[in-house]
């Protein structure tokens, strides 16, 4: 099943377990507060503007199919931009959430949307660059648009611990992007078929990405198995 239009993406969303119409009208909200800003800042993509449902929220709230999020737990959702996935995960579901952003711009826009929704119990903003943010344990992290998956888990497996789900969309090259990491690694993660566009994967995982002793040793872990493909 493609989610295609937008009537259809409102009714996936709202047929989600644990979506109120208290949810619905919230995400509506949040439609036109992005709507709005794109106004002023590049948030997302023009060509989007008029499928925000399927786009951006749909496209967001599917992540919720691969995670149960409770209470406590913690989300992390890396280069959050207009606040995709994150800010949808934290409207529908009850879970403790970080937007990590680094442009100041984007950083303000997303603190006034933690105001407007009064989210402020529960999520923060982590206003820096991720190299910068100190290490927190991760019970879920997503990342959409956000980098190459090698240079993204080089970045994040410090916050994951064995138990970590990772919910990353990766668009049309999810599987390739999966065949050059390190085979430790792969072997974490399994392709989902996202629910938005017919072409496009979510690589869904579950463990703690380990470091390698250096960057360098990283890169070249990738290289091998980007070699013996
Ligand atoms: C292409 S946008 C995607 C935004 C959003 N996730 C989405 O899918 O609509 C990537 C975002 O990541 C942010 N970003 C890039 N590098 C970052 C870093 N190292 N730390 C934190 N944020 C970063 C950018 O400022 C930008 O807002």
């Amino acid at each position: 099943m493609i989610i295609g239009n937008e009537d259809q993406a409102r009714a996936w969303v709202s047929a989600f377990p644990g979506v109120s119409r208290e949810t619905m009208t919230a995400l509506e909200a949040l439609v036109a507060y992005v709507t709005e800003e794109a106004r002023h800042q590049n948030l997302v993509s023009a060509a989007t503007l008029g499928s925000m449902w399927q786009r951006h929220i749909a496209d967001s709230a599917q992540l919720l199919r691969f995670a149960e999020p409770k209470p406590g737990e913690h989300w992390i959702d890396l280069g959050s931009g207009a606040g995709f996935p994150g800010l949808v995960v934290a409207l529908i579901a009850p879970c403790r959430v970080t937007l990590v952003e680094s442009r100041g711009l984007r950083i303000a826009y997303l603190n006034r949307a933690i105001d407007l929704f009064g989210l402020s119990d529960r999520v923060d903003v982590a206003g820096m660059a991720l190299d910068k943010l100190p290490a927190i344990e991760a019970d879920y992290i997503s990342a959409r648009a956000f980098a190459p998956l090698p240079r993204l888990l080089e970045g994040a497996g410090r916050f994951s611990t064995e138990k970590t789900r990772w919910l990353l969309p990766k668009g049309r090259n999810a599987r390739t992007e999966l065949e050059s990491i390190a085979p430790s690694w792969q072997k974490l993660f399994h392709v989902e078929q996202s629910l938005t566009d017919a072409d496009a994967a979510i690589l869904v995982g579950t463990g703690r990405v380990a470091q390698p002793e250096s960057r360098k040793a990283a890169r070249r872990q990738t290289r091998r198995a980007y070699r013996s493909k």
